[in-house]
């Protein structure tokens, strides 16, 4: 079973606006309330593509309990610790021609709620995949994904982290067997801006975090498509697909559950290949996309392969 974790969840608020003007009283022309979250988005695309999933983490409030029933409404098992105070964050995404995000701080993580996910975690057995992805909530220790992680050493867990900065480095030596920075955040931790077009320069900054433990490195590229530095040595480059972009909010997590799915059916080719059809197939469609659009994107990717 994949158990995706979202330590801090979020309802996605999406408003469109023709012209932004900060200072002033502005005007959207549409809004849309969305899931987010960024294990919560690879669960909802596992579905779409079949494969089930538990989505785990913390909620609270009103806007938990929304979010909660929403999820199970779209066929994803959850299996949530509610927080006794405060309200799940709601994002809001503003988009004017470019995409400015504004995520929330999120709720208080009292210690006990924090024993209470562990403690959902200790049942995890062999062959299970363990999905960690997105920023933590400012009360939670910074070193919470490895203490997550350090408690199940040696049964037999896959690791895949979806995070940035030291939260995404410190768990390289639990050789997690999916990391998939985006061009932004591998520069990140290489210390120094990269180029997407700069292959070299990306293979290389992917390989460093390999030779500190990460297994699969897939470096996301937005609209330049996507490489992966594969655990047998292999690099293999996709380009992205064709269309039009409505909105990229959840495209790597859309690229992330492509690739477990893809990777269950293929190996690596297919699993970067499944991978970019769903980031591209969300990022083409208001909102995470379903398993038609993955379809669609999917079958342009592979005739244009030949
Ligand atoms: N404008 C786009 N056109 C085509 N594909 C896209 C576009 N934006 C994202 N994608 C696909 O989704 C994947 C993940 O997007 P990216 O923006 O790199 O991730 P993140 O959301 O984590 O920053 C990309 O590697 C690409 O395959
Ligand atoms: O946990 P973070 O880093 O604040 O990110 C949360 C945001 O990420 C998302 O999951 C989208 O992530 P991606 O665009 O990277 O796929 C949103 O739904 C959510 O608002």
């Amino acid at each position: 079973m994949i158990y995706t974790v979202t330590f801090n969840p979020a309802l996605d608020y999406l408003m469109r606006i023709q012209s932004f003007v900060p200072g002033k009283t502005n005007r959207a022309d549409a809004e849309e309330l969305q899931v987010g979250g960024k294990g919560i988005n690879v669960s909802l695309v596992l579905r779409q593509l079949g494969v089930e999933s538990v989505a785990l983490g913390f909620l609270a409030g009103y806007t938990g309990e929304l979010l909660r029933q929403w999820v199970e409404s779209l066929g994803v098992q959850t299996g949530f610790v509610t927080l006794p105070a405060g309200m799940t964050r709601v994002n809001v995404k503003l988009k004017n021609g470019v995409e400015t995000e504004i995520n929330g701080r999120g709720p208080d993580i009292p210690p006990a709620a924090l024993e209470a996910l562990f403690a959902k975690l200790d049942g995890l057995t062999e062959g299970d995949t363990l999905v960690l992805a997105g920023s933590i909530p400012a009360t939670l220790p910074p070193d919470v994904y490895e203490r997550a992680l350090a408690r199940l050493e040696g049964k037999g867990v896959r690791y895949v982290v979806d995070a940035t900065g030291p939260l995404l480095e410190n768990v390289l030596p639990f050789r997690p067997f999916l990391i998939k920075p985006n061009h932004h955040e591998l520069g990140e931790l290489a210390g120094k801006e990269l180029d997407p077009g700069d292959t070299a320069a990306l293979v290389s900054a992917a390989q460093a975090l390999q030779k500190k433990g990460a297994r699969n490195v897939l470096v996301s590229l937005a609209g330049d498509g996507a490489l992966l530095v594969a655990e047998d040595g292999q690099v293999l480059a996709q380009a992205a697909a064709h269309g039009t972009l409505r909105n990229s909010v959840g495209a790597g997590d859309s690229m992330v559950a492509g690739f477990l799915a893809g990777y269950a059916r293929g190996g690596c080719a297919e699993a970067l290949r499944l991978g970019t059809a769903a980031g591209g197939a969300t990022a083409f469609s208001p909102r995470l996309a379903t398993k038609e659009e993955i379809e669609t994107v999917y079958r342009q990717i592979t005739e244009t392969k030949g």
